[in-house]
């Protein structure tokens, strides 16, 4: 029996949600650019849970579920409130938080189609409320209720900064959650299959995934390209400090694929988002850099920039503060983590693979007194 260190190449499962194939990326077969341009995220939620585009009909039908759904228990937005706020990541404050949702759902346990698909709508709706009445509430203000009459994003940057978004604000915005909605077996995706293959519920399911989103190798590093961003300061210092990361041997976020060999489809977007959102605000340094930066280690490494990259300088050019990118990034992907647990259980087997033992041969056994 031998390993494969970090599952790399290994199909674990057949799924009908995403495809990255040749990097390419698509959604139930629709092209990742085409949606990006052309869909409203509920748009794509709607085409992650149901397998097909909705009409219009379908959609204003979708659009009003999640909108109804959007309010959080008053004993969640409490909980948030009795956290010493200096020392608590938002990422901590929405893992711990989803997971109290679900102490807070008569239907937590109830294992059949219906009631996860309903509770697939709540927790796509209320994740956006709870990660902004987070933020708000850390910096002294009072949570924002949502606006049935609002898009997600929309919504969503309104519940943040108690003002509604301009027009390029909303739709940038939708374009990143469009962008982040799904990514096949990725890490936190994975984690969910693996904790609701158990047939445990969907709250723990999406607990779970959060929990794996958080880390750097993963969703973390959107909030950390943003902190080097800023280490560096200005463009003319960007290479040398790369050249000094390197020397190091540490790694750079935001960049490196498990799975794209010549380049993340999704970055581009982003990109074109970077650059016309630093005109905007007059900060055009952030894009420069992320450019020289993106430029270098292609050349140095053959290492494509990932879906972290570009997102720092997007969230960053939004007023967004850097420790909210990740939860943003669960506040969009939590559509693919539901669309994944309830493909999970409508065709599901216990995920448990082996581990090739590489410890001690045979020891004998020595008695506490005699140790
Ligand atoms: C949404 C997402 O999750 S996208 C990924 C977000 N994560 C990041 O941006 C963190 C930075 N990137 C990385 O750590 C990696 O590229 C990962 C985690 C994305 C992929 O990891 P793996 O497929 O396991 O590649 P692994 O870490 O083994 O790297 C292979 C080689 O490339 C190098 N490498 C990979 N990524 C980077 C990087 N960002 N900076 C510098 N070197 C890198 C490694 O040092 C290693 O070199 P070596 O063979 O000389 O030791
Ligand atoms: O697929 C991966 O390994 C990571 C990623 O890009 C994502 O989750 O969006």
């Amino acid at each position: 029996m031998s390993s494969t260190k970090g599952l790399e190449g290994i199909v674990a499962t057949q799924s009908s949600i995403s495809s990255i194939i040749d990097d390419k990326l698509t959604y139930v077969g629709y092209d990742i650019d085409d949606l990006t341009e052309n869909c409203s995220f509920e748009e794509v939620v709607y085409l992650l849970w149901n397998l097909k585009l909705p009409t219009k009909e379908e959609l204003d039908a979708f659009k009003q579920e999640i909108a109804n759904e959007m309010e959080v228990p008053q004993g969640i937005i409490d909980h948030l409130k009795s956290y010493n706020l200096d020392s608590v990541h938002p990422m901590a404050a929405l893992r711990t938080a989803v997971s109290m949702l679900g102490l807070y759902d008569d239907e937590a346990d109830e294992m059949n189609e219906d009631a996860n698909r309903r509770k697939a709508l709540r927790l796509q709706a209320k994740i956006s409320t709870i990660a902004t009445a987070f933020a708000r509430i850390r910096n002294g203000k009072e949570p924002v209720a949502p606006k049935k009459d609002l898009s997600f994003a929309g919504n969503f940057l309104y519940m943040l900064n108690g003002k509604e978004p301009e027009a390029i604000e909303e739709e940038a915005f939708n374009k990143a959650l469009v962008l982040h909605a799904d990514h096949e077996l990725n890490a936190s995706t994975f984690t969910s299959r693996v904790c609701v293959a158990t047939l445990s519920d969907v709250y723990s399911g999406v607990t779970a995934a959060i929990g794996a989103l958080k880390g750097p190798l993963h969703g973390g590093a959107n909030e950390r390209v943003m902190q080097m961003l800023s280490e560096i300061g200005e463009e003319e210092n960007a290479i040398p400090y790369i050249k000094e990361k390197f020397a190091n041997k540490e790694k750079i976020m935001g960049m490196g694929h498990r799975v794209y060999e010549n380049g993340d489809p999704r970055a581009k977007h982003l990109r074109e988002m970077s650059r016309q959102l630093t005109e905007i605000t007059g900060e055009t340094k952030w894009y420069n850099m992320s450019v020289k930066i993106e430029d270098f280690i292609k050349e140095e490494k053959g290492l494509p920039a990932n879906v972290d990259f570009y997102s720092a300088s997007v969230y960053h050019s939004l007023g967004i503060d850097h420790d909210l990118f990740t939860p943003i990034f669960a506040v969009s992907r939590v559509s693919g983590w539901l669309a994944h647990i309830l493909e999970q259980y409508s065709d599901n087997r216990l995920i448990r693979p082996r581990a090739e033992y590489v410890g001690p041969g045979k020891q004998q056994f020595v008695s506490l007194e005699e140790r």
